[in-house]
């Protein structure tokens, strides 16, 4: 199986006279969860409806599954899930009902459906309408309508916005559990502590492009400041830089006692999402 599973190639996308996508090129894995971060309008929603084929492109080359995405059957789109905020729940129906309903439309058996309700901790509320649920309920079925099939390929668009922190929890341990199985994952989310925790790479999009395109450790450490900080026991909070020169203090302070820690001061990835887009998130 290639490793590669969806691509795009210099992807162009215009709504009328406006470019929203300019050029876009990455790729992700197999088994990989891939966060596609960027400011409010910088087209991540739109990257994922050309990717599920709700949107054509302009111009370039979108591979999924290793054919051209105009070549991909019903069948490849049985192998997707997908969960925006468009994600259709009926409102009179319980949550229970919409599961059903999914699992039958996918042509599944009801099998699964009490042990996915557990683990979202929705079993209790099973019989709750939809329409009676809190955005943290609604938010938490429609990922379960999302990956009722078992998908190999998720989308998931903002899966966590709006969600208490228990349930923004619930949500990352689902999250860990589908990569375990091997599910790929490509996820938008505007929260950065989150892409840190739950992402293998990420790509940050900025007027239609990627500006950045790696692991988030590795991205914050391309970023590192030249600066270390270091707490001393009597001598307060000395500064340095992360040079040759700064190598006798160090040592010094260590010698005599004197380091309580020494931070190596890098940023985090939204001080770098803020650098490379200028926009805060
Ligand atoms: N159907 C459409 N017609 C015209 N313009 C559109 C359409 N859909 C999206 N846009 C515009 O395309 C740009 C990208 O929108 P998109 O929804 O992809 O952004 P986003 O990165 O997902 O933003 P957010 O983080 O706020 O959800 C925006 O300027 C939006 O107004």
């Amino acid at each position: 199986m290639p490793s590669t599973i969806l691509s795009m190639e210099g992807v162009t996308l215009s709504f009328g006279t406006k470019r929203v996508l300019d050029g876009l090129t990455f790729s992700v894995s197999r088994g990989e969860c891939f966060g596609f971060l960027g400011p409010s309008g910088a087209g991540k929603t739109t990257t994922i409806k050309l990717l599920t084929r709700q949107l054509v492109r302009d111009a370039g080359r979108i591979m999924l599954f290793g054919r051209p995405i105009e070549n991909a059957s019903d069948a490849d789109y049985d192998r997707i899930g997908i969960l925006s905020d468009t994600s259709a729940l009926y409102d009179r129906m319980s949550i229970e009902e919409n599961l059903r309903f999914y699992a039958r439309l996918r042509g599944r058996g009801a099998g699964d459906i009490g042990r996915l309700l557990e683990r979202m901790n929705l079993a209790h509320d099973r019989k709750t309408l939809v329409k009676n649920c809190s955005k943290g309920m609604r938010q938490r079925a429609a990922l379960l309508a999302a990956l009722i099939h078992s998908p190999e390929l998720l989308f998931l668009d903002e899966p966590t916005s709006g969600l208490d922190p228990a349930a923004r929890t619930e949500v990352h341990r689902m999250l860990a559990e589908l990569r375990r199985a091997g599910t790929t994952i490509f996820l938008t989310t505007h929260d950065m502590t989150e892409a840190t925790g739950v992402c293998d790479r990420v790509a940050i999009l900025n007027d239609g492009a990627i500006v950045a395109c790696d692991r988030p450790k590795s991205l914050t450490l391309k970023f590192a400041r030249n600066r270390l900080v270091i707490e001393t026991r009597t001598r307060g909070v000395v500064e340095t830089t992360k040079d040759a020169a700064a190598a006798e203090l160090v040592g010094d302070l260590l010698t005599a006692g004197e380091c309580l820690s020494i931070h190596s001061d890098e940023p985090n990835l939204e001080e770098v999402f803020l650098e490379l887009t200028g926009r805060e998130f």
